[in-house]
């Protein structure tokens, strides 16, 4: 009964982290259950790498709200041997003893055919097959859940994260990223500290496009560029598509000319690419580094340096503190220029 009165409360979430904080409550409350962990994965230059995103610290779940690059706990993934073959082999689940008090089960959360996430449960008794199956029942409706919550996060059309997601994910990072640069130095544009970066990016022309070969034929554009995008980004980047032949991407660099290199991969990507009938079509970026603004002004000026790559010839990269101190754009963008939220 207890545990159907927390499946209840769990489906009542309609944030994943939220959900998650649910879901390991209800299996910490299993008797001989020690601890209770949700693993992120994230694939960084030096491989797959771990981190406790949510965990059991005394009798309460607590979640970081710190981005996986930034979390000094993670740990490469072959440090776990059994959880790490488990993925590689796309299995549901991994276990593992360690000595007569330390059992270890991992169930790995596969989205897409991905795992980003994996739940961890720990007892101080072997596995019953009447416990795995309690556990797999409670982490198949919680598996259930974050999937229809993934599918009202993203646009129809592309599989993108969706205007909305931008808007709840983006004031929340922005919100955390105010609070950490406090005490953060003077902002300058050869700091090699890493940060955030934000682009939008635009189809050039894509109303010729339509009106040539149709609406449905634009639509099978924009899905491709979506495809192109997902292949020249990091899982860990965020990729959304901000409405119509707009794209936004929240990107994690070193520095600005590691961004600039990134962005400018994609563009070469896109104008390399072959379009069925069409041939070629290119996009123009503008670009902003997201430290130390209010996410409106961000916006407002990665949109001032997508507008002047528009201006001066599309098919380019641009970059807004570059643009500002090469005296190129008039003014910095300010709060009531743009309404965007
Ligand atoms: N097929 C398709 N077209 C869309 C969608 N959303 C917006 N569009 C079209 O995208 C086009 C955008 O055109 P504009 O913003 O005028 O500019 P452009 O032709 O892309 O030219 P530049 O941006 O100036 O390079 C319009 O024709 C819209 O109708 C969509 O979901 N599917």
């Amino acid at each position: 009964m207890q545990i159907l009165q927390n499946l209840v409360e769990m489906t009542g979430h309609r944030d994943h982290v939220r959900l998650e904080v649910s879901v390991l409550s209800t299996m910490q409350q299993l008797p001989h259950v020690t601890n209770v962990r949700a693993l992120e994965l994230s694939e960084q230059a030096e491989g797959t790498l771990i981190r406790p995103r949510t965990w059991l610290q005394d009798g309460e779940i607590l979640s970081s709200d710190c981005e996986a690059s930034s979390d000094q706990r993670g740990q490469p993934l072959h440090t776990l041997p059994p959880l790490a073959e488990c993925i590689q082999q796309a299995r549901s689940s991994a276990r593992h003893s360690d000595g007569p008090h330390h059992h270890v089960l991992w169930l790995p959360v596969w989205m897409h055919n991905k795992a980003r996430t994996c739940l961890e449960i720990t007892q101080s008794r072997p596995f019953s097959t009447q416990r795995i199956e309690v556990l797999q029942g409670i982490f198949r409706v919680y598996q259930n859940y974050q999937s229809l919550l993934d599918y009202s996060e993203r646009d129809a059309l592309t599989g993108l994260l969706n205007r909305k997601t931008f808007d709840e994910q983006f004031i929340r990072f922005a919100s955390l990223e105010a609070n950490a640069s406090v005490a953060a130095a003077p902002h300058s544009l050869s700091d090699e500290v890493p940060q955030q970066w934000l682009a939008v990016v635009d189809i050039d022309h894509f109303k010729q496009v339509n009106d040539r070969f149709g609406h449905l034929f634009g639509d099978e554009v924009l899905i491709l560029v979506a495809n192109l995008l997902r292949a020249s980004f990091r899982t860990q980047d965020r990729i959304f598509r901000f409405g119509g032949e707009e794209f936004v991407i929240l990107l994690r660099a070193a520095s600005l000319k590691e961004a600039h290199q990134v962005f400018e991969r994609f563009r070469k990507t896109v104008e390399s690419h072959a379009f069925p009938q069409l041939g070629q079509i290119t996009v123009s970026l503008g670009f902003t580094s997201t430290r130390l603004c209010s996410p409106v002004e961000i916006l407002g000026q990665s949109d001032q340096a997508l507008y002047y790559a528009k201006q001066h010839g599309r098919n380019q990269v641009c970059h807004y503190e570059s643009l500002v101190a090469e005296g190129a754009l008039g003014h910095q963008v300010a709060h009531d220029d743009v309404e965007l939220f």
